[in-house]
């Protein structure tokens, strides 16, 4: 092999960069096969771009809305809907998408399998998932300078999402806590850093007490009361020092893996009475898009086979478990019940499930 050869382009590649093509309010092109439609995330799109995507695609253009934004307007489909938008403005567009007060649509149809890859390239780029889509067949020249992408490399992410190298472990004092290793992992479908804090001298061949903690800005670091992270974050690295040692992973994954503009849209709906589960099905998305292939990775790198793991949460339960790192024990994780958070904890337990002892069951009720 040519030593200096770098055309080898892998699906990961592939489609980070049509995050990135996303991100810059671009269209990016889908083939499935023969077909090809170009899509923009609404999220992104200047309204110069949605008028010249609308121009390009002769107004043949459709607004691509998920299945939940859907059932929010009344409509029951499977992988969400396409509203002809012949003649709808850009800000017709992000109502239709986004608002609370958005009436259902007069035409609609249920969207192509595209559409929904679309919709999940959207949230790989943490934007919202509504997308404005265009057949291209016969119009291609005027989308040459897009990025492409084969839908099929969209459902073969697996081996990359959960490929990491651990990249540099040092040591860092903490407050109340005494010293800690940092372990930095790279990889997954955006290569980017993830940490494991390393509490105590736990030994790796035994069950390890672990948490596995999802990043939230408001909470952990700015003190937030409108959530438990901040509470569960540092009463979890204690409780991993009170154990004995153990493993606490930081997973970037902001807002349930919705990043955070999503999670401030939300917080504004949370103001106008929805809870947070509806107030994301109001934005197009699914109660949690979180994923664990990163904490499985970095705990077969640490060599923890098996865990006892601190959470309220059974899905992180369910995912370390199916990946074959045996879920021995469950240590809950608390935080402070406050007026602020009170509507979020009951939302956590009647609808995701979330496992709380009996006082703090009683608090919430
Ligand atoms: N979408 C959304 N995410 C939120 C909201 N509030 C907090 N988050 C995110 O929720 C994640 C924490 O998830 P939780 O469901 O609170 O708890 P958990 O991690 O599943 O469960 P535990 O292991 O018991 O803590 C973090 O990524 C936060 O940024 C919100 O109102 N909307
Ligand atoms: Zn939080």
């Amino acid at each position: 092999m040519d030593r200096f050869s770098f055309r080898v382009c892998t699906p990961a590649m592939e489609i980070e960069r049509a995050v990135a093509e996303l991100r810059f309010g671009r269209p990016v092109i889908l083939e499935s096969g023969k077909e090809k439609h170009a899509v923009l995330a609404l999220d992104c799109a200047a309204p110069e771009t949605y008028d010249a995507f609308a121009a390009a695609s002769e107004d043949r253009h459709a607004l691509f809305v998920t299945a939940q934004r859907a059932h929010c307007l009344g409509i029951s489909s499977s992988l969400g809907i396409a509203v002809p938008a012949e003649g709808m403005s850009f800000d017709a567009a992000a109502r239709l998408s986004y608002a609370l007060d958005a009436k259902a649509p007069g035409e609609w149809r249920e969207a192509d399998p595209a559409m929904s890859a679309a919709a999940e390239l959207a949230r790989m780029a943490l934007l919202l998932p509504a997308m404005v889509c265009t057949e291209i067949k016969g119009i291609e020249d005027r989308f040459e300078a897009c990025h492409r992408l084969d839908c099929a490399h969209l459902s073969d992410t697996r081996h990359a999402r959960q490929d990491f190298t651990e990249v540099v472990r040092t040591r860092v004092p903490l407050k109340d806590l005494g010293d800690a290793q940092f372990a930095v992992f790279r990889g997954g479908l955006a290569q980017k850093d993830q940490i494991a804090i390393i509490v105590g001298d736990p030994d790796f061949s035994r069950p390890v007490s672990v948490r596995i903690h999802s990043s939230c800005l408001t909470g952990d670091l700015c003190g937030s009361l409108k959530c438990d992270c901040g509470d569960q974050l540092r009463n979890g690295l204690a409780n991993l020092r009170a154990a004995g040692g153990g493993v606490l992973i930081y997973l970037d994954q902001e807002g349930r893996g919705t990043g955070i503009g999503s999670k401030m849209r939300a917080y504004g709906y949370q103001h106008q009475g929805l809870d947070t589960i509806d107030a994301d099905a109001e934005l197009g998305l699914e109660p949690d898009h979180r994923r664990y292939e990163a904490a499985i990775a970095i705990l077969r790198l640490l060599g923890i086979s098996s865990v006892v793991l601190h959470t309220n949460n059974p899905t992180k339960i369910a995912a370390i478990n199916a990946a074959g790192i045996k879920v021995v024990g469950r240590m809950p994780t608390h935080g402070k019940i406050t007026a602020e958070n009170l509507n979020y904890l009951r939302t956590k337990a009647s609808k995701a499930d979330h496992i709380f002892d009996p006082e703090m069951l009683a608090a919430t009720k």
